[in-house]
């Protein structure tokens, strides 16, 4: 990572994160060794800026020598892509609940003292002191934090998606996320409006999305509104609305300005 908190761009092994060039990253959801690597070879023939490990998948996540060999052939294969890992819990919309919640603060933490991936999604909604601490931890490695929230039922008015952007960034995240479902086209409206203000105001580079069908038109209008990286499927989609890469790469282009 090159830049220090509160920057406008975040730059990881080369790859710039700022607004007016979205990024495209590729989740990856495989339960067992095999699947992961599979998925990552197909991933990365599509040349991706970024992969997403959703660790939250993964059978053996919380075993420490099969995370480290899995982690390693990834990292292998991936070469210069950058890896972004991601445990995302269940009320987030994610595959484990949060009675793991202290296996998840040590396996992070450990993920991040063995500096087993580049940037790190943490998430809003938990304990902050632990929070405070992973994002210490994340920078003294000099590993970049997405700092994310997700709304798996409904769209937050447009002050209270800003209102936890802005602290995720007081929080110490190198790039703020939030995902939010649309129940209708003025919900699409108030995430972009959301995302356009907040991304003149911070000052931080943002993820924004609106998810399911309705949403799309967030995932490929970043250069537009300030979002700086978006989430396109190989295969399994990580979340409803993704489109495909090669949707996602034409049409991003074909919206910038
Ligand atoms: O936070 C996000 C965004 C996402 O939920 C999406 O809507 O594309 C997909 C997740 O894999 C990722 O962690």
């Amino acid at each position: 990572m090159q830049s220090q908190t509160g920057q406008q761009e975040v730059k990881v092994k080369g790859i710039v994160f700022k607004s007016g060039s979205t990024k495209i990253a590729v989740p990856i959801t495989g339960d067992t060794t095999e699947k992961i690597i599979q998925e990552a070879h197909a991933a990365v023939a599509v040349k991706p800026d970024v992969i997403e490990w959703r660790i939250d998948f993964y059978r053996d996540v919380f075993n420490p020598s099969d995370y480290l060999a899995t982690v390693n052939a990834l990292r292998k294969i991936l070469g210069k892509i950058v890896l972004l890992t991601t445990f995302r819990t269940s009320s987030e919309g994610g595959h484990r609940s949060r009675k793991d919640d202290q296996k998840y603060f040590s396996l992070i933490s450990r993920i991040l003292r063995g500096r087993l991936t580049d940037v790190v999604d943490i998430e809003l909604n938990r304990d902050q002191y632990q929070v405070a601490h992973l994002v210490q931890l994340a920078h003294d490695q000099r590993i970049a934090v997405i700092m994310s929230n997700h709304e798996f039922e409904q769209t937050p008015p447009e002050v209270e998606i800003r209102s936890r952007l802005e602290k995720m960034k007081r929080a110490g995240a190198d790039i703020a996320k939030i995902a939010v479902m649309p129940q209708t086209p003025a919900d699409v409206l108030t995430l972009l409006n959301a995302t356009y203000k907040a991304h003149q105001r911070l000052k931080l580079p943002l993820i924004t999305m609106a998810m399911g069908d309705l949403g799309k038109v967030t995932r490929i209008s970043g250069s537009i509104f300030g979002s700086v990286l978006s989430f396109a499927a190989v295969g399994n989609a990580s979340a409803p609305g993704q489109l495909s890469v090669s949707e996602s790469r034409a049409d991003l282009e074909s919206l910038k300005f």
